[in-house]
């Protein structure tokens, strides 16, 4: 039975565990002008009683005292929580706020895959109960939206799935890509890293310099794989491949896909215009133009570039995305519009900061 969760006019009310990190941090951001939620909590495991300004001058002007992670007491002040901690925390969070009632909305890795081996295998936790696996819906707004409106639990995409998914998404679904040998090369700026500093991510290491990561061992390949197989079931394992690019925010994904048919650049530009015709956050570019990460800066946008290569039969997707916003907190926000029935784009239509 379908319940209409949101009430009018009154804002719902919203907690964030994890609201220290970047993912967090963003989440307060956007909550802050919303027009229908509203921060009742924010949450830490390390420094309770300290104000959320104290570590995050950015908010100086906002008054919140950092709580405890304690369920029972967030479930009596919040409708939905945001569960944008660590890989690890939410495999045993999630359960116990679904107990509680609480919605949940998780932006870490631990509800996507639906094979509790295969979380196991690529994020090497022990994965959570297979009943709370069962109830998570895949957030991928643009594709899950009737899902996602009755969800109790919204398991949000990673970054590089959200820009690789939506880049192929038209492809997969109006089965013009034969699923072979496809390859996503995608590259991120190190905010995708969290806020915790590493010997990986620190500046010196990452100043003026380009690297390849996680080679074939990249977590977010079986999240994709498990997308692409429910799209199209002839869809075969994927290359893919991360980088780490010198920049604070962004992500770019360029693919390179066999497709079924021969075809135009023309014709599949107008394919994705169709596709995401109702969609606000997804922007297809136009002929002989391709996106660049600057253009996506701090929005929930997602722009697409198309070409199709005469020579190969192969198309060229480039998809780019600001991973804390539609790789994180903003396609959250996007999944809680659409569970309360609000306009799927409340509070998210900013223009990107430019330059
Ligand atoms: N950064 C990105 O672009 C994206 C991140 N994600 C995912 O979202 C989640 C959050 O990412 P991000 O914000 O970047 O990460 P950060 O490392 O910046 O923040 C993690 C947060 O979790 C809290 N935390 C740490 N340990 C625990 C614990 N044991 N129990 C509860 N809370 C804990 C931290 O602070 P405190 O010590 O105060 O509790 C902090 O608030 C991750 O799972 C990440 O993989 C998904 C998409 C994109
Ligand atoms: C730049 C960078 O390091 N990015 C991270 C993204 C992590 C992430 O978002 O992890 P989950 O989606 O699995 O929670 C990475 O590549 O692992």
């Amino acid at each position: 039975m379908s319940v209409n969760f949101w009430i009018g006019d009154d804002y719902l009310k919203v907690s964030i565990v994890g609201a220290t990190g970047y993912g967090g941090l963003e989440l307060i951001r956007l909550l802050q002008n919303h027009p229908h939620l509203e921060i009742a909590s924010l949450h830490t495991s390390s420094r309770f009683g300290r104000q959320i300004h104290e570590d995050s001058p950015h908010l100086l002007h906002m008054e919140y005292t950092l709580e405890e992670i304690v369920p029972e007491d967030i479930a009596k002040k919040a409708d939905i929580v945001f569960l944008a901690t660590p890989s690890g925390i939410s495999v045993q969070l999630a359960p116990e706020f679904f107990k509680l009632g609480v919605k949940v909305i998780d932006l870490s890795g631990d509800l996507r895959l639906k094979n509790p081996g295969n979380y196991e295998r690529w994020y090497k936790h022990s994965a959570a109960p297979s009943e709370i696996l069962q109830e998570a819906v895949y957030g991928l707004s643009e594709w899950n939206a009737s899902r996602i409106k009755h969800a109790k639990i919204i398991a949000n995409p990673g970054c590089y799935p959200t820009a690789t998914l939506l880049g192929l998404a038209p492809l997969y679904t109006e089965k013009w890509a034969t699923g072979k040998d496809v390859i996503v090369d995608a590259k991120s700026g190190v905010s995708g890293a969290g806020k915790s500093p590493s010997a990986g991510t620190h500046y010196s290491e990452i100043n003026e310099n380009f690297k390849i990561y996680k080679v074939h061992t990249h977590q977010h390949i079986p999240e994709i794989e498990q997308q692409l197989g429910l799209w199209n079931e002839e869809s075969q394992p994927i290359s893919f491949s991360t980088h780490l690019v010198p920049m604070t925010r962004g992500i770019m994904a360029t693919m390179y896909v066999k497709l079924h048919r021969h075809t135009s650049t023309e014709e599949l530009i107008d394919l994705y215009n169709t596709v995401y015709e109702n969609h606000p956050f997804v922007r297809v570019q136009p002929m002989d133009a391709f996106p660049c990460t600057k253009q996506v800066f701090g929005s929930n946008f997602c722009d697409i570039g198309i070409a199709f290569d005469e020579r190969t039969n192969k198309a060229t997707i480039v998809s780019v995305i600001d991973n804390l916003m539609k790789g994180a907190a903003g396609q959250a926000v996007q999944n809680a519009n659409i569970m309360l029935g609000a306009e799927e784009s409340a509070g998210l239509l900013n223009i990107p900061l430019y330059p």
